[in-house]
């Protein structure tokens, strides 16, 4: 099946947006990219110290240059339900490529939060900066410089964007990525849900409440809903960072650690001592963003992904927008309903055909590009297909994904969406540019024209909803929640509320340059309001009473005020200084000061514009030649 046009223009324009960057990033790839392993270019006493703990026997390997040096970079912690699991992996990693004549080294760990724990809590505030400072936390593992190729073992919210945005940053290095999998189906979401609106309202005791969560909740790996954490799942499937199929499998099974292992070995030969060299700056390319945005879109995805994916892209060079994701959510068909899309999980997803299925319907509808890099080599088609353990045991096979869906209520054929459409829509107007996921949303909730009630901290807001002032219809503007403000925390902990509201029948919706969580569903909300408020943004002229009009349809976020009236009035003020201690914020200052828009990821780092960047390669073969990928911009000079 051709391309489709639209995937065609989406790609050009970013391709054409992206030219210098992508450049500049390339030749910045080519410059670190020596011949031979990267520890050749450390001193005797570097080498030294970097494997003086090592066995005799991982010595003499990384001794002997030629011989491939794995990097482990973990995001392990118990705190994480899904990243619990990878405490043992590094042990497997690290057998697993001494048996094909290679060495992993535990190069360093990074943080990971968990934002179920924080949710509406002072730590939530950290959460999105978290993201970068796992970025950071990436490079100084990687800047030992003793490395050839690097495993990232990472699933949660903020983790793999960090990690793949880290590893960007060492776009040379091949880069595999080892997921840990999902815990089995407990209390389903739904039932979840429903107990949380009971106790909103009064009618659950606490006790029921802790019962049912921690029935939800109730081992390890991923939490089973359809959140950021397994939107980051399909995306690293469909971006070709993880086996085929390597996202849903439950963790410590055989299965789950044959995959870890064959994992490892595939980081070890896609290095440059390896069969085929795979750098990750070569894999995450244009189309491979642009493959993203679609998985993204035809799953039902976490809206935090149009925050972390221009994040992501921003690492190899390549610049998205908002514009990018609507156009593409028109002709993205909805192929799967998971909470809280729908009532199945994620384990229900994988049975039903799950990754695989959803790309091969995807491409065979030309809604994806196929001819990418992975780290299986050449081509998407690749990864259509679903892991099964070798004949004794040993080792992994795969298999195509099946032909046709093993439940239609949970994932359908491109022939036969949910929606025609990928339910994720930028809304603007004079409050400024926002996102709107529709997919959990339903049509009669989708637009919204009612009194604006303005809060300027979530606690406000359920003040006035337990003292019963909210059984009205309105629209709920909650400001003073972006990056610069208080770090953009997820507004989850307002969905019970808001629920019942809606329930009750009220026409009820949210406006915030905040954000929210992947899990948060029913509930019309335009979301990271770009600018925000403390950047300008129109949310601080906003007044209790005035009509604010939200349409999904039209794409339309308004408040409908005499425009006289409304440029004669003052920027509201907030003190944040409670935001600004305690809980470790007084740490991220530099981050909330430095912090870009939304719409451009709500990064602190950024490489400097390409125009400021003469990049020098080191000579060799590489003088006279432009580098891979780039154009005359960047041809190579002789170093200095
Ligand atoms: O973006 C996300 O998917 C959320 O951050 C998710 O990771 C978070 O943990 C939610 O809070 C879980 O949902 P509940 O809070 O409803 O359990
Ligand atoms: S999915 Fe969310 S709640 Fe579950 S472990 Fe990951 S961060 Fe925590």
């Amino acid at each position: 099946m051709a391309l489709h046009p639209v995937l065609e223009k989406v790609t050009a324009r970013i391709v054409a947006r992206s030219r210098p960057s992508r450049g500049a990033y390339l030749a910045h790839l080519e410059a670190a990219r020596v011949k031979g392993p990267q520890r050749g270019s450390l001193s005797c006493t570097n080498l030294a110290h970097g494997f003086a703990a090592f066995p005799a026997n991982d010595k003499l390997i990384l001794k002997e240059v030629k011989k491939a040096s794995v990097a482990i970079v973990s995001s392990y912690n118990d705190m994480l339900s899904a990243h619990q699991p990878f405490e043992y992996f590094p042990k497997i990693i690290k057998d697993a490529v001494r048996d094909v004549g290679a060495v992993a080294q535990f190069a360093g760990g990074v943080p990971a939060m968990c934002d179920g724990v924080t949710q509406g809590q002072p730590g939530m505030e950290l959460s999105l900066f978290s993201r970068d400072a796992i970025a950071m936390g990436t490079a100084i593992a990687l800047s030992h410089n003793m490395f050839d190729s690097a495993v990232y073992l990472g699933i949660c919210d903020k983790i793999v964007p960090g990690l793949l945005i880290g590893a960007l940053h060492f776009g040379h290095l091949p880069a595999v990525f080892i997921p840990g999998g999902p815990m089995t189906s407990g209390l389903s979401n739904k039932e979840k849900a429903a107990i949380r609106q009971r106790y909103a309202q009064g009618k659950a005791t606490r006790e029921e409440l802790l019962e049912g969560e921690a029935k939800s909740y109730h081992g390890a790996g991923t939490c089973t809903f359809y959140g950021t954490a397994n939107s980051n799942q399909m995306l690293m499937e469909v971006m070709g960072l993880h086996l085929p199929g390597a996202a849903f499998i439950t963790p410590g099974t055989e299965l789950r650690d044959a995959l870890t292992a064959a994992a490892a070995q595939r980081a070890a030969l896609i290095s440059e001592q390896g069969d085929e060299y795979i750098p990750v700056g070569h894999i995450v390319d244009e189309k491979c963003i642009v493959n993203a945005v679609v998985a993204l879109l035809a799953t039902g995805g976490s809206t935090n992904h149009t925050l972390h994916l221009p994040a992501i892209a921003k690492a190899a060079g390549i610049v998205i927008d908002w514009d990018d994701f609507n156009d593409l959510s028109a002709v993205v068909p909805l192929l799967a309903r998971i909470y809280p899309n729908g009532d199945a999980d994620v384990n229900h997803f994988h049975a039903a055909g799950g990754t695989g299925f959803v790309i091969r319907e995807l491409l065979d509808a030309g809604l994806l590009h196929e001819d990418v890099t992975t780290i299986m080599g050449k081509g998407l088609r690749n990864h259509c297909k679903e892991p099964f353990l070798a004949e004794g045991g040993k080792g992994v096979v795969f298999k195509d994904s099946p032909a046709v869906s093993g439940d239609l209520n949970v994932v359908r054929p491109a022939s036969e969406p949910f929606s025609k459409d990928g339910g994720m829509v930028l809304v603007d107007g004079n409050l400024g540019r926002a996102v709107m996921k529709v997919s959990a949303v339903k049509v009669e909730h989708r637009s919204v024209e009612a009194p604006a009630l303005v809060f300027n901290s979530q606690e406000d807001f359920m003040a006035a909803y337990k003292a019963g002032q909210l059984d009205r219809d309105f629209v709920a503007v909650l400001r003073f929640q972006g990056p610069r403000a208080n770090g953009m925390p997820e507004l989850h902990a307002l969905t019970p509320a808001l629920a019942n509201l809606q329930d009750a029948g009220r026409k009820v919706a949210l406006v915030t340059d905040g954000r929210m969580s992947g899990a948060s569903g029913k509930v019309p909300a335009a979301i990271h309001v770009s600018p925000e408020i403390l950047a300008g943004g129109p949310l601080g002229l906003v007044r209790d009473g005035d009509i604010i009009h939200l349409d999904a349809a039209t794409g339309v976020l308004e408040a409908k005020v005499d425009s006289k009236e409304w440029h004669a009035r003052a920027q509201a003020q907030a003190d944040l200084t409670p935001s600004h201690v305690g809980m470790g914020r007084e740490l991220f200052g530099m981050f909330r000061a430095t912090v870009s828009a939304a719409e451009q990821g709500a990064t602190t780092f950024g490489l400097p514009s390409p125009r400021d960047t003469t990049v020098e390669l080191h000579g060799g073969d590489n003088v006279g030649n432009t580098v891979p990928g780039s154009d005359e911009d960047f041809l190579v000079k002789k170093a200095p």
